[in-house]
């Protein structure tokens, strides 16, 4: 992801994700409350495509495939906590542009 100055690579989330609709427009209201406390807009971003990535990360361990990983998607979101999300970030600031 870039604002044009920046570069933050995001290798969270999995490929099955992209079976299963509503995983790409879900991340655009995360990315909204994340912008709703905090002010640097490429960081909210990427924390969001982040968290939604985590959630992917978790709920493929659960899911047999796409109809089960919907479920395990939305049920993980709701509970992600505060240790999932450090044990499981992957993001990583690459280049200033
Ligand atoms: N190669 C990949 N590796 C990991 N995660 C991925 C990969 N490709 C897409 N994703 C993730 O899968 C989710 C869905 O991505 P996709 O590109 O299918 O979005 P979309 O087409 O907008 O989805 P929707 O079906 O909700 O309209 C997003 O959270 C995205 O970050
Ligand atoms: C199918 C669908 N309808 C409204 S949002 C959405 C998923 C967008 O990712």
């Amino acid at each position: 992801m870039t604002d044009g100055y920046q570069v933050i690579e995001n290798h969270n989330g999995h490929i099955m994700m992209t079976k299963v609709t509503g995983s790409g427009c879900s991340p655009t209201a995360i990315t909204a409350a994340c912008l709703a406390v905090e002010t640097n807009n490429l960081a909210a971003s990427a924390h969001a495509m982040a968290l939604i990535g985590i959630a992917g990360d978790i709920a493929t361990q659960h899911a047999k495939g796409p109809g089960s990983l919907q479920m395990a998607l939305l049920d993980t979101l709701y509970l992600l906590n505060e240790d999932q999300i450090i044990n499981h970030a992957n993001i990583q600031l690459k280049e200033e542009l």
